[in-house]
């Protein structure tokens, strides 16, 4: 498949569509034995967006170490410098934590009109997030992205921003590319989120900024705090209150006090879990292996995958736990094992749902069946994640169920069959995860297309390699 990603005529991408075009697009994994070493996730993926759009928003100077040297995130330093960001990548290799990143920024309200079309390749939380400040500035501004973005369902933020004074032109279901007609008269209001999603409560935080008086967003189910957190490193006001009487256990109202002075902040990402899984599955079903993963983030909404891999038997240690850069980050520890199947509770997909395409391949190499339900929101993500995991079982030979909004998969304990060919569809994570499934199964895996793994895992395959695995061009 070729794909289109609708970013290779733009200078800031150029240089990742070269280290692409280096590499043949079809990817094929070998059973491998055991897996041993450490090594270090790259940046979350989450936090690394979010500092680059806060150190934009912020006056002064921000840094950021460990910041995502992704696709996804290189679109989105791409449309803030379209809005007036000096953002610089000083490539000196930082001893700790990686190269250093300098953002001078515009300031709340400050970014200027862009001038061109913002690309923004395959990034959702780019196309999400920025729709929360573009509707809250008085111009207007495009965006567009590769095939897959274009398909993504924009609706959930283009309502609450059209409620606070945005217009939004787009394609049909509110689809990229996408009219922004912003205003700096935005007004403030209370959000219920009809989905459990980060992005959307994000994009509504982000517009409350340069809008006068509180903007509320009320989530019934937690998702990921990073917003919160790190708004608050830059020196807004932003309460959260806890209302499980009202919303459900976990239920919260989450208020920003807009017009703050954000000013420049120091950063560290710490690494990303949902690109960690990827090793620690592996590590987990090859039996003997012995494998650390450095410096991941273990923010609670984020580990859901880690506390399912445990209940499934998996032994992962949290060694020398500490806070980096406001969140919590553990060296994780793995030895391989048998796993045994699980029911996943659904009000656990929040914390891990970037996750069950991987959970499927440990789930298809552990012995008893795995139920996952509540998963309705895969089929908004890079791809209908349940219908190519589902595709991707079937071609090596594993036996399962899909639903509506649940996946069951039955496990024998005995490698899956493999010798499948994967369509990944534009989407990393089904081409990581079904990688990690030739290394388990019987015949080797391919995938048709792995130059998705470069928005948010540069360096997989030799990461992966480098432990034992073997993963190479097909
Ligand atoms: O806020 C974020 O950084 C993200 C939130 C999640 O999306 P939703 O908000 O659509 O659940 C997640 O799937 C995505 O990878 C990143
Ligand atoms: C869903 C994802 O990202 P995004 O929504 O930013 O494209 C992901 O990384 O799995």
């Amino acid at each position: 498949m070729v794909r289109d990603r609708g970013v290779a005529f733009l200078p800031p991408f150029r240089e990742a569509v070269l280290s692409l075009r280096a590499h043949s697009a079809k990817l094929v994994a070998r059973p491998a034995g055991r897996l041993q070493g450490r090594v270090c996730a790259p940046g979350d993926k989450s936090i690394s967006h979010r500092a680059l759009m806060f150190g934009a928003l912020a006056l002064g100077e921000t840094t950021v170490r460990g910041l995502l040297d992704g696709e996804d995130v290189l679109a989105t330093a791409a449309a803030l410098r379209a809005l007036g960001a000096e953002i610089t990548h000083v490539r000196d290799g930082g001893p700790l934590s990686g190269d250093l990143w300098r953002i001078r920024g515009f300031g709340v309200g400050g970014g200027r009109e862009p001038a061109d079309v913002l690309e923004l390749g395959n990034s959702g939380t780019s196309a999400r997030l920025l729709a929360g400040i573009l509707a809250s500035h008085p111009f207007t501004s495009i965006m567009t992205g590769d095939a897959s973005l274009r398909r993504r369902p924009m609706h959930r933020v283009i309502e609450p921003l059209t409620r606070m004074g945005g217009r939004f032109e787009g394609r049909e279901g509110g689809r990229l590319p996408l009219a922004i007609v912003g205003t700096d008269e935005m007004v403030p209001i209370e959000y219920r989120l009809p989905v459990a999603s980060a992005q959307v409560k994000s994009a509504i935080l982000l517009a409350g900024l340069n809008t006068a008086g509180e903007t509320t967003v009320v989530e019934p189910e937690p998702t990921r705090d990073h917003t919160e957190r790190m708004l608050r490193h830059f020196g807004a006001e932003v309460r959260v209150v806890l209302a499980p009487g009202e919303l459900g256990d976990g239920g919260k109202r989450i208020t920003v006090v807009g017009w703050p002075e954000l000013l420049g902040r120091d950063i560290v990402v710490p690494g990303d879990p949902s690109s960690a899984a990827f090793a620690v599955v592996a590590a987990a079903i090859r039996p003997g292996s012995d494998v650390t993963i450095e410096n991941v983030g273990v923010n609670p909404l984020r580990a859901g995958l880690y506390q399912t891999l445990r209940d499934m038997g998996a032994d992962i240690a949290f060694e020398n736990e500490r806070e980096v850069g406001g969140e919590p980050v553990a060296d994780l520890h793995v030895k391989g094992g048998v796993l045994k199947g699980v029911e996943v509770p659904p009000e656990r997909a929040p914390s891990m749902i970037d996750e069950y395409p991987i959970l499927a391949i440990a789930a298809a190499c552990a012995k008893g069946t795995t139920r996952m339900q509540g998963l309705a929101e895969l089929r908004a993500k890079e791809s209908d994640r349940l219908a190519s995991v589902s595709a991707g079982l079937f071609a090596n030979g594993v036996k399962h169920e899909m639903g509506l909004a649940d996946l069951v998969v039955h496990g024998t304990g005995a490698p899956p069959a493999g010798g499948g060919l994967v369509a990944t569809h534009l989407d990393h994570r089904i081409a990581m995860s079904f990688l990690v499934l030739g290394l388990a199964a019987r015949e080797p895996v391919a995938i048709d297309d792995g130059s998705p793994i470069e928005t948010s895992f540069p360096g997989f395959a030799q990461l992966m390699n480098g432990l034992g695995a073997r993963i190479e061009a097909a």
